[in-house]
């Protein structure tokens, strides 16, 4: 039996910060329905396709609605009764019938959803998991990097690094590393408490104590790896992701970094310091702006022999800006988000780009999500390596370890 698109059907649920995002559901002309939300993230890089918003006064201008009218009328035609199966094909027609480069006419938004949602319900027609649908033969699970203390735009905690990541270096399964990222964020909590911090969450799912600077929370997070039995760095490694572009100020070129107005070569020799004093730490992200490519190859000159420094805001997974990463010479990694680029071939095209050319990848969760687990499946399917997904309190964010558990114990040894 062929097996085609019968219909595709979106509407406006709420994520995890409470805004409007758009839903899609995909059902084929066996009966089979495939569903995925799209994320939403709150520092985003000035490239990333367009998240298409109403801009009306309802929801403060965050509705959805145009968006879910494009799957509901313009999408829906144009990919009624095409093959399921070929994700390439229906990606390439919704990327034509938007026709701008950065989705702007359907919305980012609204196509990456109907993308996900194609690929699900052609797993699902198959009766195979994602993983397996999306993925070869080579299915890994990834080192997974974990928030646990949150800053920025995700948190009023007044810290001006976004993220601080710890991840399970050793480990004997993808469960037993959880296991042991539970220990120590029970541990953190216990200690921000005994200290006087208040140990509600950030965004992330990380605390977001008024520790007074950057130091002061790596200092949290060393002595509560510590105080949990583990060796920082041999057994559990940190990760930092300052999300810089937030704080860089294009005017004056100058990064307004705990209450300082740094140059470029200034937070270079800061982020020099910082890995010295703390060689747990192994990667950081976006230490320098999207706007300061500069600064980026510099770190990455200096930096990038020992550490891993990961492009977000800077390459906003898009094939062509990265690509031009590459030939500069920016980084040696980079962050993988869906919906920054829009559909789910053209990350793998990026992905691709990546290992072809000797980058490190890390997938990405969006600081708004929902419970829609794509990322756990995509991750496996591509091999990508590295993930990150938030701390393990949330629910949003904890569904994703979760599903690499079940992952983990249908793939076995
Ligand atoms: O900067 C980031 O890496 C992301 C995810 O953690 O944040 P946001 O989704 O807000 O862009
Ligand atoms: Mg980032």
């Amino acid at each position: 039996m062929i097996v085609l698109i019968e219909n595709i059907h979106a509407r406006e649920i709420f994520d995890s910060r409470g805004n409007p995002t758009v839903e899609v559901d995909v059902i084929l002309t066996d009966g089979v329905l495939g569903r995925a939300a799209v994320p939403s993230g709150a520092s985003t890089g000035d490239r990333e396709a367009v998240e298409l918003r109403d801009g009306t006064e309802r929801l403060q201008g965050k509705g959805v609605l145009k968006a879910v009218d494009n799957v509901n009328t313009a999408i829906n035609e144009a990919l009624h009764h095409l093959s399921p199966f070929n994700q390439a094909m229906i990606d390439g027609k919704m990327i034509e019938l938007d026709g701008t480069n950065n989705k702007q006419r359907l919305g980012a938004n609204a196509i990456l959803g109907v993308s996900m949602a194609v690929a699900r319900a052609a797993a699902n027609s198959k009766h195979v998991p994602l993983y397996r649908y999306l993925g070869g033969i080579d299915l890994q699970l990834p080192q997974p990097f974990f928030n646990v203390i949150n800053g920025g735009v995700h948190a009023d905690s007044g810290i001006d690094v976004q993220e601080f990541l710890i991840t399970p270096v050793k480990r004997t399964s993808f469960r037993d590393g959880v296991e042991k990222i539970a220990n120590v964020y029970h541990t953190l909590k216990k200690n921000l408490a005994k200290q006087g911090f208040e140990t509600a969450v950030g965004d992330e799912g990380g605390f977001a104590p008024k520790l007074a600077n950057t130091e002061a929370a790596i200092e949290m997070l060393y002595q509560s790896i510590r105080d949990a039995g583990y060796q920082p760095g041999a057994e559990i490694a940190i990760a930092i992701d300052p999300a810089s572009s937030e704080f860089y100020d294009d005017d004056s070129a100058l990064y307004h970094f705990e209450d300082k107005d740094l140059t470029s070569a200034e937070l270079l020799e800061y982020y020099t310091k910082l890995v010295a004093k703390y060689p747990a730490i192994v990667s950081i992200e976006d230490g320098f702006s999207e706007h300061d490519w500069a600064g980026f190859k510099k770190q990455t000159d200096t930096m990038g022999q020992n550490i891993q420094l990961v492009g977000d805001d800077i390459f906003v997974t898009n094939p062509a800006i990265f690509t031009e990463g590459i030939k500069a010479g920016v980084a040696n990694a980079i962050l993988i988000k869906l919906n920054q680029i829009g559909t789910v071939t053209e990350t793998i095209e990026t992905i691709k780009l990546a290992r072809a050319n000797g980058y490190k990848t890390m997938l990405s969760h969006r600081s708004g999500e929902t419970v829609d687990s794509f990322i756990a499946d995509f991750a496996v399917a591509m091999n990508v390596g590295q993930i990150k997904s938030g701390s393990i309190a949330r629910g949003e964010r904890v569904e994703k370890y979760n599903q690499f558990m079940r992952i983990e114990e249908e793939l076995g040894d």
